[in-house]
Parts: structure tokens; C-alpha cells; sequence
């Protein structure tokens, strides 16, 4: 039995426009997300209503103003650009390649109902996050059930939950560091930072920091670093709760105090770049380290379009065929 298979690229989402409105509204869907926050419900509502979507709409859209592009949020900019390079790469194969997003658009439905369009009947669902998290992966995984929930039948599903130390992600990690380096010249640690989770999540069975961790460790280990030339660490902190250590920005504050010279950074939980990394890695958080007392700080962009990100996407895809 062969049923036609369609690939749905999964990200987070992002707002339409930099301004407090649209970021307000995306800012209200992601983070009304049980899977996000769940502290609880009523306690979050009023919080998150009260304070939160009073104060940082604003404050969060001057960030965005500043690394937006002429197209809109580099998210997005990115995640189209991978999603026509995979469905270039996977012509050959007839599968079709379409890009949703957890909050916002283009929406499940939407992709799935063109994937629909084309004859699809089996959907390979691939969450662009190399590490399994609750509120990144599962929240994925919820949206596209609502979604499908919308639709007149649930087609076959694959679902790749993570691809953390999947060899061929880690050569092509290795491969952007080593041609960045080649390029800029080389620091002399590397930073590799990860958005961050609360601990609390770690304790009560969230892969993910672990996942993060091997990440890190196989990186290293492919590029050949010894343990005093590198160290992970976690960014994008949100709330009073402890999130899992170390912070990147406590780490750069310390490595700076230490006079250290030059750091490169890179982001392995980023399949694009975006605010997380062009506006908290690439600007605060370099400011932070020269601050400090800092040399040189470098990123690295994420894997983004990048050919050989491309290959290990349609390799992964394949991998995953189910029927052979
Ligand atoms: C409780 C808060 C948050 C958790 C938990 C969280 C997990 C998480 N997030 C990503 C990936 C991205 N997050 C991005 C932005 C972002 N994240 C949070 C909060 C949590 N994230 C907020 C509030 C924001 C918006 C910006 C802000 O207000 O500070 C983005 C970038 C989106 C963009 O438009 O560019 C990404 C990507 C992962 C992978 C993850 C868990 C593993
Ligand atoms: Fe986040
Ligand atoms: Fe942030």
C-alpha cells in the first residue's frame, strides 16, 4: 500500500507587523498556551492581562523594529526560504512541502488543506526544533491536532519529535562554525546558547535541557574543542521562576569580568534566526559581554536556508518515508 506523503514544516509563529498590536496578538495566543505557562489558570489570566500584555507589547516591538526585514520578521523570512529550498530539494520525489506555524499564520488549517489540495494523504509533520520540549514541540503538536480537528478527516501521520543528535544536523552545525570561522577568523571560546526552559519543567520529565545538553557536547566534540574552549548555556528568560542554568547573559557578564577576549556564539535550538537570535544573541547580549569587560563577540547565524541544512531536512524526511 503507497499513499501520497506531504511534508508540514512546523515553527513557532511570529507577528504580521512590529508594532505593539501585532505583537500584543501574538504575544496573547503563544502565551496563553497551557503548554507554555502553566502556572495556574486564573492566577496566569490575570497576569498575563493585567501586566504582561499592558507593558510588553511595546517594549518588545521596538525590539522586533530593529531586526526587522524589508519582507517582515525574520522568522518568517527564513522559514519560507527553507520551506521552497525543501521542496525543491524533494521535487524529485513528488512531495510536496508546506510551512505552518503553532500561533499565527499561515495556520494548520491552512497548510493542511493545501497539502489536501495536492493530493496528499499522509502528512510527515516536522517541528523545526532540534530538541523536544513541551512548550515548543508538544505546543506544535497541539496546534496541528486543533487544526486537524477542523478538517473533514485526519489523514496518516508521521511525527518527528526531535532530531537533537541526529549525526548529519550535527555535521552541518560543525560545518557553519567551521566556515564562519574560516571567513571571520576564530574565537577563542565558543558559546553555544539554547532558549531556556523553567527548571521546574526539567524536574518533572521535559527532555529537553538533557537533549540540549548532547547537543552541545556532540557539537564539541565534532569540531575537535576541548572542555575549556566551550561551554552551552541557556537564554531568553521569561518570568521570576528559575529557568535551567547557566543563563547566557550571567555567563557572558562573568567571562567579561574575567577580561577574556574573543567569544563566537552560536544558537543549536534555532532552525532560523530571529528574535531570540539577531536581537538577544547578536545585539544585547554582545553589549553585555564588551560591557563586562569583553574583547571581541562574534554570532554565528543560525543554519537558516543553508544547502547542507537543507540536505539533512530532506534527509530526515526520508528517513522517515513510511512507506518503502
Ligand atoms: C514561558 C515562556 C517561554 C517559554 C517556555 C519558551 C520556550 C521556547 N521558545 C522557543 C522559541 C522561540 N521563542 C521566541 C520568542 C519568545 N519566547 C517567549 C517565551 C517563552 N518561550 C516570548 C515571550 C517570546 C517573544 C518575545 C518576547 O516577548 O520576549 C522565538 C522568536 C519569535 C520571533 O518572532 O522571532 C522563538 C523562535 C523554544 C524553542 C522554546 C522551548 C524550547
Ligand atoms: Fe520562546
Ligand atoms: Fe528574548
Amino acid at each position: 500500500m503507497s499513499k501520497k506523503v506531504g511534508v508540514l514544516l512546523i515553527n513557532l509563529g511570529t507577528p504580521e507587523q512590529p508594532t505593539p498590536q501585532s505583537v500584543r496578538q501574538f504575544l496573547a495566543e503563544f502565551l496563553s498556551d497551557r503548554r507554555v505557562v502553566d502556572i495556574p489558570k486564573l492566577l496566569w489570566m490575570v497576569i498575563l492581562h493585567g501586566v504582561i500584555l499592558r507593558i510588553r507589547p511595546k517594549k518588545v516591538a521596538k525590539l522586533y523594529q530593529s531586526i526587522w526585514f524589508d519582507d517582515g520578521s525574520p522568522l518568517m523570512h527564513y522559514s519560507r526560504k527553507q520551506q521552497r529550498a525543501l521542496q525543491q530539494a524533494l521535487a524529485g520525489q513528488d512531495i510536496p512541502v508546506e510551512l505552518a506555524m503553532t500561533y499565527g499564520n499561515p495556520s494548520m488549517v491552512d497548510a493542511g488543506k493545501s497539502l489536501a489540495k495536492q493530493g496528499v494523504e499522509h502528512i510527515i509533520a516536522l517541528p523545526l526544533y532540534p530538541q523536544n520540549s513541551r512548550t515548543s514541540t508538544a505546543a506544535a503538536f497541539d496546534s496541528l491536532a486543533r487544526g486537524l480537528a477542523k478538517c473533514p478527516h485526519v489523514p496518516g501521520l508521521t511525527w518527528i519529535s526531535d532530531y537533537h543528535d541526529h549525526p548529519e544536523y550535527i555535521a552541518a552545525l560543525a560545518a557553519s562554525v567551521e566556515e564562519y570561522w574560516k571567513a571571520f577568523g576564530r574565537g577563542d571560546h565558543l558559546l553555544m546558547s539554547f532558549h531556556g526552559i523553567p527548571e521546574r519543567l526539567e524536574r518533572i520529565g521535559d527532555p529537553y535541557p538533557k537533549q540540549c545538553r548532547t547537543t552541545a557536547k556532540l557539537l564539541a566534540e565534532k569540531l575537535g574543542l576541548s572542555s575549556d574552549q566551550w561551554q552551552e548555556a541557556f537564554q531568553s528568560r521569561f518570568g521570576r521562576e528559575e529557568w535551567v542554568k547557566p543563563y547566557t547573559d550571567a555567563t557572558l557578564v562573568a567571562w567579561g569580568q574575567k577580561g577574556m577576549g574573543r567569544v563566537d556564539v552560536v544558537a543549536p535550538s534555532f532552525s532560523v534566526d530571529c528574535l531570540e537570535t539577531l536581537e538577544e544573541i547578536q545585539i544585547q547580549n554582545k553589549e553585555i559581554y564588551l560591557e563586562a569587560g569583553g574583547k571581541d563577540y562574534h554570532y554565528i547565524p543560525a543554519l537558516n536556508a543553508d544547502p547542507r541544512h537543507i540536505e539533512f531536512l530532506a534527509r530526515l524526511v526520508n528517513e522517515y518515508l513510511p512507506f518503502k
